[in-house]
Order: C-alpha cells, then sequence, then structure tokens
C-alpha cells in the first residue's frame, strides 16, 4: 500500500510542477493518470519511483515513511516500484531472457547489468516469468527483433522478477497499435487482480483509462483536479483536464 501525502515538486527558482497531491493505493489497484501535456503526469510517476526528488510531502509505503527510514527506505521503494517508459530501455543486443535476468536501472545492481552473471535461479524465476507473459518462443530473440508489445511485455516481466510491487507506468501503449495495447493493458490488469501488483498508469490517449482502469486521478497544472472511481468521465469531467 502507499500513500502519498502533499507531494509537491518545485524547479529551484522556477515553476512548481506538482502542488499538494494527495492519494493512497492498494493492492491490486489499477489506477490511471489522466491530464494534459504539461500537467506534470511524468513528473508525479517519476517522484512515485523516487527518479526525481521530492521538494516537499510525506511518502508512506507498505506502512513506512520513506524520507524517514533512510536508505533503506528508499531502496525497498526503489526495488519495489518498477518504472516502466513508453520505450522500455533494454539492452539491444542481448535476449529478451538476458535482458529479464540483468534487471533494470534502480532495481539492479549495475555490475549485474554490464556482466550479465546468471545463477541458475536466476535462469528458472525469469524463463517461468517470460513464459507467463506467453513470450517463451522469444526468450532467445535479441531484444531489438522484438515488437514494441513484445518489448513492453519482456520489461514488465523484467520488473516483475527484480521484486516489484508497484509497476508506475508512463503511456506504456502510446506507441502501440490497438490489438497490442489491449495485450500490455490486459496483461497489467490480470496481474492487479491475480497478484495485486498495484498498477499506476499514464493513459491520456484514448478510452484505455476508462476500459481497464478502477479510478482516474486526473491532473491540471501539476493540481490533482479529478479522483474517479469505477466509472467513465463526465464531459465536465474531461473538460477540467
Ligand atoms: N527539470 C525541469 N525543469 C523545469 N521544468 C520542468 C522540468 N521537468 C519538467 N518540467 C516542466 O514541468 C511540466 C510537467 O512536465 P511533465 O513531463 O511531468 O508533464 P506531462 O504531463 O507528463 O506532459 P506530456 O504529456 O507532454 O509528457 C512541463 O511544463 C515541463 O516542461
Amino acid at each position: 500500500m502507499l500513500r502519498i501525502q502533499n507531494l509537491t515538486k518545485t524547479i529551484p527558482g522556477g515553476p512548481k510542477l506538482l502542488k499538494n497531491i494527495t492519494f493512497d493505493a492498494y493492492e491490486g489497484d489499477f489506477i490511471a493518470v489522466k491530464g494534459a501535456s504539461g500537467s506534470g503526469k511524468s513528473t508525479l510517476l517519476k517522484c512515485l519511483a523516487l527518479q526525481e526528488n521530492w521538494t516537499s510531502g510525506k511518502y508512506i509505503f507498505n506502512g513506512k515513511n520513506v524520507f524517514e527510514g533512510g536508505i533503506r527506505a528508499k531502496m525497498q521503494v526503489k526495488k519495489e516500484v518498477a518504472y516502466l517508459e513508453e520505450k522500455p530501455f533494454l539492452f539491444p543486443d542481448k535476449t529478451a531472457l538476458k535482458n529479464v535476468i540483468i534487471g533494470a536501472v534502480g532495481q539492479t545492481p549495475a555490475w549485474r547489468r554490464w556482466t550479465g552473471m546468471v545463477r541458475s535461479d536466476d535462469y528458472m524465476g525469469a524463463m517461468d516469468m517470460i513464459e507467463k507473459r506467453g513470450l517463451l518462443d522469444k526468450a532467445k530473440m535479441k531484444a531489438r527483433h522484438l515488437s514494441g508489445g513484445e518489448q513492453q511485455r519482456i520489461a514488465i516481466a523484467r520488473a516483475l522478477v527484480h521484486g516489484a510491487k508497484v509497476i508506475v507506468a508512463d503511456e506504456p501503449v502510446a506507441g502501440l497499435d490497438p490489438h497490442n495495447a489491449d495485450i500490455v493493458l490486459g496483461e497489467l490488469k490480470r496481474l492487479c487482480k491475480e497478484q495485486g501488483i498495484i498498477v499506476i498508469s499514464v493513459l491520456h490517449q484514448g478510452d484505455w483509462a476508462e476500459r481497464f482502469a478502477d479510478r482516474i486521478l486526473g491532473l491540471n497544472g501539476g493540481e490533482l483536479v479529478l479522483d474517479v472511481y469505477g466509472r467513465r468521465l463526465t464531459e465536465r469531467e474531461k473538460n477540467l483536464l
């Protein structure tokens, strides 16, 4: 469970990118974030994954106050909150399997990523996760030959192998055709329902948010202006974004 209280981010001598953002997320939640370009969506996700510094606010993660828990509490967030980009960074000349095993920045030590050293239980865990994504036949393929949707699903497998309990995803289906977008979002939804993973995803385009998320957060000018559960946005609400 995570609890965000009054998250504010200001660029020194510059603009306020996020203003007093407050919300909770619980196991199994699929939360979509909507808002116009520049409203602060990516900044919010990066703050949740501690890839951006907070100016002020309180972050409770699994009952612990992250900013009062020292380096261990921050490491816990970095390990358990995986950041999924629109175009996931995979090593293009390594196989899908190797990419899953060696992990992503933040979740895995740098030496592990660069040497790609593998233990047999790592291998089994990664193959298992790839199989669950229906990509067993792609495991030995170089990442650069995978389609956009397959790369995204390999990035999801990688996050889970390295201990993700929360996935924050920045427009994860923006570059995909509708069929592949359905597959990726369906998979994220299943992870929420079957494994209690929390997904917080920017889904501003189209009706993805309404179709897949349980809840929609709306940002405007760095402020949380909407928090809507289990229904489509009204026209009035859409106009707030
Ligand atoms: N380091 C920074 N210094 C100054 N301004 C910044 C910085 N990072 C982001 N911004 C500004 O903060 C605002 C919010 O940026 P952010 O990327 O979070 O928006 P967004 O809602 O994700 O936009 P988009 O949908 O276009 O990706 C933008 O106006 C951006 O230019």
